[in-house]
């Protein structure tokens, strides 16, 4: 068993690194953590309210400020954006820090799962399914640089992909 004081769940939008994650630690018995909320409750705005005042390299670098500080977080199961991994300083932090799950999900299931939400910036504008895919070409090298394990979330829901995780992390 890998040591899991320090999990961190990476991959695109809709992979569930949020729903999952926070089934996961229940499972760990480790608290849960998300980069996301952490920058909103920091900022006091949320993530749409900063791609628009900020840009995206705003957003971004509030998000490797918490990373850095994160990542550093003990019995953690810490859940980080899907472009978390664009920055080479954000990708060392992950992979040395602790334990780093990539959860996969393919493009087609990524469009139904944030199919109806408003709150991802990078979605609202042109077709969202393009996007996704576009970004899964830059990002799924960048994923599985850094994975110490992956798993594959497609026909599975987010309780059943936590209990398959316990399993296979642990056995
Ligand atoms: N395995 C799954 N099967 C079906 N639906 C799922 C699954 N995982 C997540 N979802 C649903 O997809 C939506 C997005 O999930 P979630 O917010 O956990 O994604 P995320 O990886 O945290 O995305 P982001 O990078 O934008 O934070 C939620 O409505 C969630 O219930
Ligand atoms: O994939 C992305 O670049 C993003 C994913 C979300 O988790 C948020 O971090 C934000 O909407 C950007
Ligand atoms: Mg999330």
């Amino acid at each position: 068993m890998p040591a899991l004081q320090r999990v961190f769940l990476v991959g695109p939008m809709g992979a569930g690194k949020t729903t999952i994650g926070k089934y996961l630690a229940d499972h760990l018995k480790l608290q849960f953590a998300d980069t996301d909320s952490e920058i909103e409750l920091r900022t006091g705005a949320d993530i749409p309210w900063i791609f628009d005042v900020e840009g995206e390299e705003g957003f971004r670098d509030r998000e490797q400020q918490v990373v850095e500080e994160m990542t550093l977080w003990d019995n953690t199961v810490l859940a980080t954006g899907g472009g978390v991994v664009l920055r080479a300083e954000n990708r060392r932090a992950l992979g040395s820090r602790g334990y780093v799950i990539y959860l996969y999900a393919s493009v087609e299931e990524q469009v139904k799962r944030t199919r109806r939400d408003r709150k991802r910036p990078l979605l609202q504008h042109g077709d969202p399914e393009q996007t996704l895919r576009q970004l899964m070409e830059v990002r799924d090298p960048l994923y599985r640089e850094i994975a110490d394990h992956i798993i594959e979330t497609d026909g599975c829901s987010p309780r059943t992909v936590a209990q398959r995780l316990v399993r296979e992390l642990t056995t």
